[in-house]
């Protein structure tokens, strides 16, 4: 038969089809037309040995985009970009790259466990009400994948197949979710993208430490089940210390950048009290790091109150006795007994995967109820500059991993006290003709007149001293 005979005839059959099913549409009454529908879906069923499941994208009655839904469109990306012909793209939440999906009416096949099941994607789209003033074009489609496998899988598929395919989902879009920076103000959390470019890898510290450091974040990431066997919260608290400029926030970004999580800054001095601080706390999502910093400014958490925290009660009960409305005194009323009880009791409760981090600049200012171990898991000291530190710094600003100055620096950074940040200023790049020579004799300049610093202070302290015992005992 000639192609044009064939296409002839096929068109001639799809009219009559078409006739047919508008006539059955007009002349059988809708009571009739559902039977016969209902019927002949059973028949099919009879003979058609395969089961489908679908899932649509909004489900419920408030419509919320279904959890199932948006797992499998993730599980399903990668096999679409490498099975599908026809693919959506879209700008991914990086905004950098592309994300591929595929396109309606577009099948991909799977495979578990050596059982064969398929995936396709389609949409129903509905008749617009017509009183609604406002149209968005998109809002009378609905989506939905259908899942077809044979019946005799039927056990291996609703049972593990189905959960695999939402935990892999589910952890193909935690890798690629967008990362949200939390800060509060007052009891509310507002958010701001996440971006910090810090890594494990340009984070100037001892390699060993650092490896560790690495080796106990990922050992707690994975730790889900063995927290759960042994019943406590899946939580990990930790204490960097260290001068001003050590690396400390860069560690944090660090921390969530290696792990994923997002990151929430707290700021305690911004609470007003103890049931604030718990609402704050039970907002908080899974897979994140708590960070307080400069926990020796927050009064209350030193045990030891300040005498200008004193003066503030006072001045408060000051207020309160003149008359003025209690929300509206300003007193922080966070004790510590509440921030550790919270953390150690509320997360058990919550469910996890939680880091909480304080920073200090003065470790030894600390109640010892607050850094003993177990509250505090890991202590991390991030201290001055040393030789493989700055070898680290200077391949990332200027690229080289040694030089002829390398020796001098060696030595002066052993006498030295010059923190990570004030090394980092003299190596940044200013403009492309200055060579690394250059920055690394501002460097050596600025370890000299530290040095220099340290030896007129130390001459100094040893004078005062010497007139000090002179003062005190001469008359002796
Ligand atoms: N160990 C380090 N490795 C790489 N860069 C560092 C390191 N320490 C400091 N820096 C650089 O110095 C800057 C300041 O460091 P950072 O804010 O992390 O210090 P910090 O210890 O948190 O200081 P502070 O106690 O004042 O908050 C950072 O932007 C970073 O570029």
């Amino acid at each position: 038969m000639k192609p044009g005979d064939m296409f002839a005839r096929i068109g001639s059959i799809v009219a009559s089809v078409m006739f047919l099913w508008a006539m059955f549409k007009q002349f059988f009454p809708y009571q009739l037309r559902n039977q016969i529908e209902k019927h002949s879906q059973r028949l099919v069923s009879l003979v058609y040995p395969y089961i489908q499941i679908t899932f649509h994208e909004f489900a419920g009655e408030r419509l919320m985009r279904s959890e199932a839904y948006s797992a499998i469109e993730n599980y399903l990306s990668s096999k679409a970009a490498t099975q599908a012909k026809r693919l959506k793209a879209d700008i991914g939440k990086n905004n950098q790259s592309l994300v591929l999906s595929m396109d309606d009416h577009e099948e991909v096949a799977d495979e578990f466990n050596g059982v064969k099941l398929w995936w396709a994607c389609g949409k129903h789209i509905s008749k617009p009400q017509s009183n609604v003033s406002f149209h968005h074009p998109m809002s009378d489609e609905k989506r939905y994948y259908k899942l077809t496998f044979h019946k005799r899988n039927r056990d291996m598929m609703l049972g593990t197949y189905l959960d695999y395919v939402m935990k892999e989902g589910k952890a193909i879009r935690v890798k690629n979710r967008q990362r949200r920076l939390y800060t509060n103000s007052g009891s509310y959390w507002s958010h701001v993208v996440f971006e910090h470019p810090a890594t494990f890898q340009t984070l100037a510290l001892d390699p060993e430490e650092k490896g560790m450091i690495i080796e106990d974040l990922i050992t707690f990431s994975k730790a889900g089940q063995f927290y759960a066997r042994i019943g406590r919260a899946w939580k990990r608290g930790y204490l960097l210390y260290g001068p001003p400029g050590t690396g400390k926030s860069t560690m944090i970004a660090a921390m969530a950048n290696l792990l994923g999580y997002d990151l929430y800054d707290l700021e305690l001095t911004a609470v007003k009290d103890n049931t604030e601080l718990r609402k704050l706390l039970i907002e908080t999502s899974s897979k994140s790091i708590i960070v307080i910093e400069d926990i020796d400014c927050s009064l209350d958490l030193t045990g030891q109150r300040s005498k200008k925290k004193e003066e503030e009660q006072k001045q408060d009960q000051r207020q309160k006795q003149q008359g003025v409305q209690e929300r509206e005194v300003r007193s922080n009323q966070v004790t510590l007994s509440g921030l550790l009880n919270f953390i150690d009791g509320l997360w058990s409760a919550c469910g996890g995967e939680r880091l909480i981090v304080f920073t200090t600049n003065y470790v030894e200012k600390l109640d010892p109820a607050l850094v003993r171990k177990g509250r505090m898991d890991k202590h991390i000291e991030l201290s001055y500059c040393g030789y493989e530190a700055f070898k680290l710094l200077a391949k990332n600003y200027l690229n080289i991993e040694s030089h002829h100055l390398f020796g001098s620096i060696c030595e002066l950074l052993k006498e030295t006290k010059i923190t990570p940040a004030e090394v980092s200023e003299h190596l940044m790049p200013k403009n492309a003709s200055v060579k690394a020579e250059f920055h690394l004799r501002s460097l050596i300049q600025a370890l000299e007149l530290a040095r220099e610093e340290s030896r007129l202070k130390a001459e100094e302290d040893a004078t005062k001293q010497d007139s000090h015992y002179t003062q005190n005992y001469s008359s002796d």
